[in-house]
């Protein structure tokens, strides 16, 4: 049994993910929440039950995903840290920031916990997602882990280390890259195109483009570098284009963001 305590932005992209894979069914999804909206509607969109109790899915789950907020999580692993130490059930945190060893101070020192970091793309089953286990998890709870990941996109395992980029790089990068398809639908509009259009025509391109380079890179014939040659004829259009964007910082403000993601993970895990 898979239970949820959170049914938020991120609870919901992945539940819809797994439900789409056939992952989660009716049969082994339990769902819970803070105010009781949320809970229902996301129970109900994938025929799974909305328990008013955080004890009750935490006492009935042999998964327990917690999608609750860094700043909540602590708090409601000591809720239920006695239901925990008596059911051991896998304890997944979503959570940016908060590190194994606090959750696994707080939920108890036998629990096995495990960090997994998912993107809102899992809701069309295209997320990156990292897992980190912690030292109760067994090669089968890793494994279940991986398998439940991968029925919402692409999974890997890496070291706690790696996690605050990884989650600026998968877990913050959707929100970068729809303000950048926004950006660019903007200019679209300022040219005369409806924004539904321009969005539309920017979309594809984005959705193509990795593509490509998802192709180029796997099979190793050309560079994310040698791409951007393919495309920029000399005294073009494209070439103009890119190194006024260049000029105005496009690189730096890639680094930019990512620096001040991982410095915000920093401060959330000391919270
Ligand atoms: N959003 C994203 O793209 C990503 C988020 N994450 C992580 O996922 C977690 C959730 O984020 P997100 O979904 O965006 O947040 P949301 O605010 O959308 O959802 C948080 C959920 O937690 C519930 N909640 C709060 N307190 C309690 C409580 N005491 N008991 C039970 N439920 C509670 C809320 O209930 P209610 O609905 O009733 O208010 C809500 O459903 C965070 O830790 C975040 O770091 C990780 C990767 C990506
Ligand atoms: O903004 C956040 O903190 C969460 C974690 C990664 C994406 N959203």
């Amino acid at each position: 049994m898979f239970g949820f305590i959170g049914a938020g932005n991120m609870v919901s992209a992945l539940v819809k993910g797994a439900h789409a894979n056939g992952f989660l069914t009716g049969e082994n999804c339990l769902i819970t929440d803070k105010s009781g909206i949320s809970g229902p509607a996301l129970a109900k969109s994938v025929a799974g039950r909305y328990l008013v109790s955080n004890l009750e899915v935490a006492k009935q789950s042999d998964v327990l995903v917690l999608g609750v907020k860094p700043q909540h999580i602590l708090a409601v692993l000591a809720e239920l840290r006695s239901v925990l130490e008596t059911h051991q059930p896998l304890v997944i945190s979503l959570a940016a920031g908060v590190k194994l060893e606090d959750i696994q101070m707080t939920a108890g020192s036998d629990v096995p916990v495990l960090r997994m970091m998912p993107n809102v793309n899992a809701a069309v089953q295209a997320s990156m997602t990292a897992i980190v286990p912690g030292q109760n998890c067994t090669d089968e709870h890793i494994e279940l882990a991986l398998k439940f990941a991968r029925t919402f996109g692409e999974a890997m395992q890496i070291q706690e280390s790696e996690l605050p980029i990884f989650t600026a790089l998968a877990g913050c990068s959707p929100a970068w890259i729809f303000d950048l398809i926004d950006a660019f639908a903007m200019a679209g509009v300022k040219y005369g195109i409806s924004k539904a259009n321009a969005s539309r025509i920017v979309t594809q391109a984005f959705l193509g483009s990795a593509t490509l380079v998802r192709e180029a890179t796997e099979t190793g014939t050309k560079s994310t570098a040698n791409l951007i040659d393919q495309v920029c004829s000399p005294g073009g259009t494209t070439i103009a284009g890119l190194l006024a964007m260049q000029a105005a910082g496009s690189r730096h403000s890639a680094v930019e963001a990512v620096d001040a993601a991982v410095m915000q993970d920093m401060i959330l895990g000391k919270k």
